[in-house]
């Protein structure tokens, strides 16, 4: 198992990159620590895949340097790099059984029949296959498959990592659950170093200990899913986490007060005057009707989404959700909401700002 460092990394497609927007992953430092488990999300096209590539060995960057543990693994080939990867459709060897496919990577590595066979066995506990192992992979559903793929990026325990590219696309939804419970299980068994891409939000957070957010080709934030949810650092993490995302409004800033319109606001803390385009966001959990003074919205379409309601309105004309929880009665058409001063944050250019010092947090 390795920790992971890429160092001063950068990748463009196109041979003679004329400026930033040609890079399909802009230069980054990053360190992913030995034994964690991440979730690398983002919507289509961030640049996901190109980054699991760089460090699986299929890419070569075309900028910087990999490194597992001490060792500079940029110009190593995928074998050298001792990984496992299970990619988004299935890769198995039909013309074998399944316990075959899954013992595959042991036997080429030499492993007594012994541990093999132990070791095949607790992997089909896992994905549930073990009434199957003497089948032929040939004949076996898509799912099915699938899962022998998963099972086998997880058979070898000296790995240095585990990459999965979406893995979980063809799987039936009901298994997903199971899978990515097993996942995780086997993780805190064996304490592989795990890098899981995914553009769903529920998989990166019930599967990861940290969450890596790409967004237009760079990390916005690594963190864990309550730092992401409690302290995005990127206007693009607070609206793809959460559900609803979190509202956004542009605003002016001057010390502890936000004018959206003609309302003004108090903020936690004083931001100074900040320059740039200037949002405040605040998740919809935070915004609450009042019957005393606050903003005034128009409520347009209550939405009941089981343990709590979700109010669609608008402020100033622009779209804000708000998370009613269960037993707060519902307000009119017209109702007044208040934020959370505490929970507000300010963001210039889309990077949230720290208090007074009005320094990035990346
Ligand atoms: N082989 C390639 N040649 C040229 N451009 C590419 C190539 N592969 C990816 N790109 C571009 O690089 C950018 C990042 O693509 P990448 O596949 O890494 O994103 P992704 O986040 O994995 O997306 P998805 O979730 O759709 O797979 C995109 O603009 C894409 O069009």
């Amino acid at each position: 198992m390795a920790r992971i460092t890429l160092s001063n990394l950068a990748h463009s497609y196109f041979p003679h990159p004329r400026g930033e927007e040609d890079f399909a992953l802009k230069t980054m430092d990053h360190v992913w620590e030995d034994g964690d488990a991440y979730a690398l999300l983002g919507s289509s096209g961030c640049g996901k895949t190109t980054l699991l590539n760089i460090i699986s060995g299929l890419r070569r960057p075309s900028q910087g340097r990999v490194l597992f543990g001490e060792t500079d693994v940029t110009d190593a080939p995928t074998p050298a790099r001792n990984i496992a990867q299970v990619f988004q459709f299935p890769v198995v060897y039909d013309t074998m059984t399944v316990r075959e496919n899954l013992a595959f990577p042991l036997r080429n590595r030499g492993m007594k029949a012994a541990y093999i066979r132990a070791r095949v066995d607790q992997i089909a506990a896992m994905i549930g296959m073990e009434a199957m192992l003497d089948r032929k992979a040939r004949g076996l559903t898509a799912d099915a498959k699938q899962k022998i793929s998963l099972g086998r990026g997880m058979v070898r325990e000296d790995v240095n990592a585990i990459l999965f590219d979406e893995p979980l696309t063809v799987i039936d939804p009901h298994m997903k659950w199971e899978l990515r419970t097993q996942l995780k299980q086997l993780h805190r068994e064996f304490g592989h170093t795990m890098i899981y891409v995914t553009h769903d939000q529920t998989e990166a957070l019930t599967f990861a200990d940290k969450v890596v957010v790409m967004y237009d080709g760079r990390v916005v934030q690594m963190g864990t899913p309550e730092e992401l949810f409690e302290r995005p650092a990127h206007t693009f993490v607070g609206y793809f986490i959460g559900s609803p995302g979190m509202n956004l409004f542009e605003a002016e800033v001057a010390g502890p007060l936000a004018r959206i319109g003609s309302h003004s606001l108090p903020l936690g803390a004083d931001y100074g005057r900040p320059a740039g385009r200037v949002q405040i966001g605040i998740r919809p959990e935070f915004v609450q009707p009042t019957d005393g003074p606050g903003l005034p919205v128009a409520v347009t379409r209550i939405e009941d989404v089981g343990r709590h309601r979700i109010l669609r309105a608008t402020l100033e004309g622009r779209e804000l959700s708000i998370v009613l929880p269960e037993g707060r009665p519902l307000p009119g058409p017209e109702a007044r909401v208040t934020f959370r001063p505490d929970r507000i944050g300010v963001f210039a250019d889309d990077w949230r700002l720290a208090p007074r010092a009005l320094q990035r947090i990346a």
